[in-house]
């Protein structure tokens, strides 16, 4: 500790809005000495005002932020993602020294955090990505969080993180993950997942709203009830909240005035991108990409209504309590569906980019604090915990009988809906994602015919090694070249 300055402040945050902001004030709460600094001098000026009683402190300039914290100096971004996380980085390299440690919590794409973390390795300055998850309430309570990447940097800060996480039957939900990346590789496909549901809850509120006119208040009243079973999770609870939420001064809910256009900054569309190069499918998150970019062509679907006529569709039910019970059924089947196919990715990654991810850890921190918290991550922790080889959710047992009891109600639920016309793209991607992978065989042998048909890319054969290219068009005796790769 000789050269070091052992007096200062313990952890400093650059980036002071949602996020920093909120994550900072959580640990002086917990009674961390730590300092602030935005660009935004309003931003810093609200740190004071909101921390007035604890040991945080805000500047207006970055060397006196950096001078005010104790050696080695701990710095976190909690700024937008890209460029300006390498501006912020490029701002403090001259005003750090060696041993020093710079935490990415954004919502870095992970392929960035390897450069990052290479270009500051050279210059000995330790780095680590985290992902975080829990929004602003998160922040300031407990958040999840998921640092990967420089593990002595992350035990250094280890004591902090493990004060100010959710905690759930007494443990912190922030556990190191793994190599490099990992970190931001696994908050990816946590908002992946995230994607997913949300995707799920919206098309739930289409058949409730649009299928079988279900009045608002009853809404609310079946969310709530769903949030006290199975399918209790921090999303079910916010959309019931929602749908109790009347605009300010009015007798409506504010959710009738919303644009059906929804944003998104990256992640779900990161996941989908990623997924493709780990040859890994994961299609109810793909959907939900996918449906959100289809909310933003508001204009050629106002043409198409107009073009094919929007039938005001209505479900064809018999009763409606039989039909709400088939209904919570098959959102836990798609809901099983969707966090197997993430976390299938995360085995698929582990393997390919040697991150030797624990699932059931990860399966543990998210249990509390982040936006996809819910009570089925504790059967994902236990299938994983049963079994640390488990390649895939699906095949363990118990979610197994969990499938096959949620099983024919999805059937009925999706049937009736496409019959209908009303669009559950999610839900009946999970369903034939499902169907497909309970699948011992698929159509594809056709595809590798077809293939080698106009391509010549060759096919291969039951029972047979090799690979072998058809003449099909002309002599109808097949040949067969053993040996031709395609
Ligand atoms: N909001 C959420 O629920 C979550 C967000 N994240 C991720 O966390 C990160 C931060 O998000 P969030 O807090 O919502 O973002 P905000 O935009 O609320 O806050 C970012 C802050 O950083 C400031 N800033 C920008 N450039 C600089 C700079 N060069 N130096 C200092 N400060 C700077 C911004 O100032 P100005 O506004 O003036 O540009 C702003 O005050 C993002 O990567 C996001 O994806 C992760 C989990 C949840
Ligand atoms: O990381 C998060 C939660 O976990 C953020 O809220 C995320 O940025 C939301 O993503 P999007 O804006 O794409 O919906």
């Amino acid at each position: 500790m000789d050269e070091k300055q052992a007096t200062g402040l313990q952890f400093g945050m650059i980036g002071l809005g949602t996020m920093g902001r909120n994550l900072l004030l959580n640990m002086a709460e917990h009674g961390f000495a730590v300092a602030g600094y935005d660009k935004d001098l309003e931003k810093v000026r609200l740190l004071g005002e909101e921390g007035k009683d604890s040991p945080v402190k805000g500047f207006d300039t970055l060397e006196a932020f950096i001078q005010s914290l104790k050696t080695p100096k701990v710095v976190m971004m909690l700024v937008p993602a890209g460029k300006i996380v390498d501006s912020v980085i490029a701002d403090l390299k001259p005003l750090l020294s060696p041993g020093d440690i710079i935490i990415d919590g954004g919502n870095s794409h992970f392929t960035d955090t390897i450069i990052r973390d290479t270009d500051l390795q050279q210059v000995g300055l330790h780095f680590f990505g985290m992902g975080i998850s829990g929004g602003e309430e998160g922040a300031r309570k407990g958040p999840s969080m998921m640092p990967g990447g420089d593990k002595s940097a992350y035990e250094f800060v280890k004591p902090i993180l493990d004060t100010i996480a959710a905690q759930v039957n007494n443990e912190p939900c922030v556990t190191y993950i793994g190599p490099g990346a990992s970190g931001h590789f696994v908050k990816m496909v946590h908002n992946g997942i995230e994607y997913g549901v949300m995707q799920l809850i919206a098309e739930t509120y289409e058949l409730l709203y649009k299928g079988i006119q279900l009045p608002e208040n009853e809404i609310y009243d079946l969310f709530s009830k769903w949030n006290e079973g199975r399918l209790q999770s921090f999303l079910i609870e916010i959309t019931r909240d929602i749908f109790a939420f009347k605009e300010p001064g009015s007798d409506h809910l504010l959710i009738h005035n919303i644009k059906d256009q929804a944003r998104a900054k990256g992640t779900g569309k990161w996941t989908s991108q990623v997924a493709y190069d780990l040859e890994t499918p994961i299609t109810a998150i793909d959907t939900a990409v996918s449906m959100r970019d289809l909310s933003k062509y508001k204009q050629l679907r106002t043409q198409a209504a107009s073009l094919y006529g929007e039938t005001l569709p209505r479900l064809n039910i018999i009763n409606k309590d039989d039909f709400l019970t088939n209904l919570e059924r098959a959102f836990y089947f798609s809901m099983i569906v969707t966090y197997s196919q993430g976390m299938h990715m995360l085995y698929q990654a582990s393997k390919a980019y040697g991150y030797d991810f624990q699932l059931q850890e990860i399966a543990k921190i998210w249990r509390g604090g982040c936006i996809i918290r819910s009570q089925f991550l504790n059967d994902i922790y236990n299938a994983y915990q049963n079994n640390q080889q488990l390649q895939h959710l699906l095949l363990d047992e118990q979610i197994a009988a969990q499938v096959t009891e949620t099983l024919q109600a999805t059937r009925t639920v999706v049937a009736g809906a496409i019959t209908s016309g009303l669009a559950v793209p999610a839900y009946a991607a999970a369903l034939s994602y499902f169907d497909t992978f309970r699948s011992e065989r698929m159509p594809a042998n056709l595809i590798q015919a077809q293939r080698d048909f106009f391509g010549a890319h060759t096919y291969e054969l039951i029972g047979k090694e090799g690979f072998f290219h058809t003449h099909w068009s002309g002599d109808p005796v097949t040949a067969l070249n053993n040996g031709v790769t395609g």
